[in-house]
């Protein structure tokens, strides 16, 4: 398969419900090695500024765009990305390209509006898109960086206007890889491997076990990915259980919402003598977290169970509990782009309601004198600070543990917690509160 061909076939399956990531290795191994990164770009470029295409597309389409078949409409999204963002990929290789793929599998009437649409894009677009981004006005800003605009409404609303120009921007840059390292692995040792394999890796300057990298390469077909020596994780991701492990004196750790495992795979990593239960709801998520501990070699000491933390019991009362709330994952758009197109008001409400609940039950769950950590990698405040400030005001034993703060990006919430801005492209959007429950 080729690059253009890769592309559409990804996209039209981000556009049915599928994560990028997933769609993207699913096809892999059948795209041409030298067209895997152009495929790659493409797709990321396109959902990246969605909305900016979007109506691109709407002031230069004669026809309405919600008439268009989805390969037609794909084909444009594309297009109309890759003219833009694709500087050094010669334009008349991709339109070809394009108008080809219409050919073969699309409707004949819509090749002329293909290639008329996208050579106009091309004459035309550089004018409107050059002042979207030098204007001031903060939809302009949220198109630009593509960031949908009840997002900077709200950012604004909690915030203010110059700290949600602020987070738009950062939510449209770029991010690339990091890696965790595990306990025992010698950083300069696996950089020297790595840089061996023909990529580039570096030392972290923030956090001492992470190596980061100028890409997104496939994580799989990494050095040291199969022993279990490094975990692709973005870095302030690996702040959290390092917040647990700093405070760990001794008991039964409960992970209430593990996922596939990542954080569950560090605190197991770095915390040996430590028993780890974690639970989820998504029983395809607990099996993928099993793995997980295979391949970090912990899976002795973590014991699994699939259901509702808001009924599930533990074997043993926690004397720490990582509560790692489902949420919007707004920190994460520049990573997981088509997320934010999913995306609500009413699901952030949504979210915080569960997040408050499941909040509460830690609360119950954790043993007099244990600490909670309560961790979302949204930047919202209704899915942040809001759930801290509802469940502590209902739970006097509660107490805010105070956070080491580290570095400029990471910043007090308002009031409780941190909040990890994303401004780097190994760091993302997270939230983290230290909570202990007193004696
Ligand atoms: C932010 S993700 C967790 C990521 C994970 N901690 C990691 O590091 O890989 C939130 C998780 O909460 C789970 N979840 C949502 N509602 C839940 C509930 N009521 N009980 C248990 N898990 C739930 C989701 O399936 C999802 O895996």
């Amino acid at each position: 398969m080729r690059g253009l061909e890769a592309a559409l076939t990804i996209y039209g399956e981000v556009q049915n419900g599928a994560f990028a990531s997933e769609a993207l290795r699913k096809v892999y191994n059948n795209i041409a090695p030298a067209d895997r990164k152009l495929a790659a770009t493409l797709v990321y470029c396109t959902l990246r500024r969605q909305s900016l295409w979007k109506t691109v597309l709407l002031k230069y389409c004669k026809r309405n765009p919600r008439e268009l078949p989805p390969l037609t409409m794909n084909a444009l999204m594309i297009g109309i990305a890759g003219i833009v963002e694709l500087k050094h990929f010669a334009l008349p290789v991709l339109i070809n390209g394009l108008v080809q793929a219409i050919k073969n599998s699309g409707e004949t009437r819509d090749i002329g509006l293909v290639n008329a649409v996208l050579h106009t894009v091309a004459d035309e677009s550089q004018k409107f898109i050059e002042g979207l981004k030098k204007s001031s006005a903060l939809r302009d800003q949220a198109l630009y960086w593509g960031v949908p605009g009840w997002a900077a409404a709200l950012w604004s609303k909690e915030l203010s206007i110059p700290e949600a120009k602020r987070l738009v921007r950062a939510s449209g840059m770029k991010t690339y890889l990091s890696l965790r390292l595990s306990r025992g692995v010698d950083r300069s040792q696996y950089i020297e491997e790595y840089n061996a394999s023909g990529r580039k890796g570096w030392a972290s300057p923030f956090l001492e076990f992470s190596v980061r990298t100028a890409a997104n390469p496939y994580p799989v077909d990494l050095p040291g990915f199969g022993e279990g020596r490094i975990m692709p994780q973005s870095e302030s991701s690996m702040l959290v259980p390092e917040l647990i492990a700093k405070r760990w004196k001794g008991g039964r750790i409960l992970d209430m919402c593990c996922g596939r495992g990542v954080k569950t795979g560090q605190l197991a990593d770095i915390l040996p003598e430590a028993h780890i239960e974690a639970w989820d709801i998504s029983e395809g998520k607990i099996k993928s977290a099993r793995f997980e501990m295979m391949r970090m070699h912990t899976e002795d000491r973590v014991t699994f169970k699939t259901g509702d933390s808001l009924s599930l019991v533990p074997d043993e009362a926690p004397s720490a509990i990582l509560l790692d709330a489902p949420c919007t994952g707004s920190g994460t758009w520049g990573r997981h782009p088509e997320s934010k197109w999913r995306c609500s008001p009413e699901q952030v409400q949504q979210n915080s309601v569960l997040q408050k609940q499941l909040l509460e039950r830690a609360v119950s769950l954790a043993a007099p004198g244990g600490i909670i950590v309560y961790s979302t990698c949204s930047l919202f405040r209704d899915e942040n600070e809001k759930v801290i400030a509802d469940v502590m005001a209902r739970h006097p034993e509660l107490i805010e543990l105070p956070a080491e703060r580290t570095a400029k990006f990471m910043v007090k919430g308002k009031p409780y917690g941190t909040t990890v801005m994303p401004s780097l492209p190994w760091v993302d959007g997270f939230y983290m509160t230290l909570l202990a429950k007193r004696k």
